[in-house]
């Protein structure tokens, strides 16, 4: 696995917004979208292009690139992941949505999955996971596994704040899965919770807490 964590000044300035206390679901929401939006940019450095002819305003025929190779089914993980759909789908608007929803037993912390829609021909496709959070790693490993079982090859994921111990239990169980991340924290507190971190995500994207 490769580890990409985004230094971009923009995603740094948003990513200390999202930190500080009290702050409002709105705010919260929308920054989670932007910096979603570029990691996505980010993100889609590695994709290859190739040449197409096409006729040119001039009526001249001419050569453009265009981007080649497998198409995309972005991954969201329910709850907090959606909070970075719109995000993505700015770049990449014609992707189609594969949803999995997993929560974590906040005792156990491991993950519990309840529902998953993913698209049919998911063999074919990149899958784009995203999620706010990589704190343990369970989750993420939970998701990958369920893609690989439905043929998936080709996976790599798009979180905010990632906790050293959680990349280290990616990197052991997927070695082939890229992450990005717009920063990776200094550890896990004694509840998972990634510290300094968001706080819990999902809550903060919903309001519900
Ligand atoms: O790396 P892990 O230790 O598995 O933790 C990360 C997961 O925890 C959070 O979800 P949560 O369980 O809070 O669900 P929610 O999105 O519905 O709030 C977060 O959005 C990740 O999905
Ligand atoms: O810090 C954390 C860890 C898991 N889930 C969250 O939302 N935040
Ligand atoms: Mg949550």
């Amino acid at each position: 696995m490769s580890l990409h964590a985004i230094q971009h000044p923009l995603i740094q300035h948003k990513l200390g917004l999202m930190r500080e206390n009290g702050i409002s679901t709105k705010n919260f929401r929308a920054l989670a979208g932007e910096v979603a939006t570029l990691l996505t940019y980010e993100a889609s450095r590695q994709l290859e292009t190739e040449s197409v002819e096409i006729e040119g305003w001039t009526g001249a025929p001419m050569t453009v690139r265009r981007i080649k190779g497998k198409k995309i089914t972005v991954v969201p993980i329910l709850r907090a992941g959606l909070g970075m759909l719109d995000g993505v789908l700015e770049l990449i608007p014609s992707a189609k949505v594969s949803v999995v929803g997993l929560y974590r037993n906040e005792e156990t912390l491991q993950p519990v999955a309840y529902f998953d829609k993913i698209i049919e021909d998911v063999v074919q496709r990149t899958a784009m996971i995203i999620d706010p959070m990589l704190a343990t790693g369970g989750t993420l490993i939970a998701t990958i596994d369920l893609l690989k079982q439905k043929g998936c090859q080709n996976i790599l994921g798009l979180f905010l704040v990632a906790a050293p111990e959680g990349i280290k239990a990616v990197q052991e169980a997927h070695p082939d899965v890229d992450i990005y991340v717009a920063a990776v924290d200094d550890h896990l507190n004694e509840n998972g919770y990634i510290i300094p971190g968001l706080g819990d995500a999902g809550d903060k994207i919903f309001g519900t807490k």
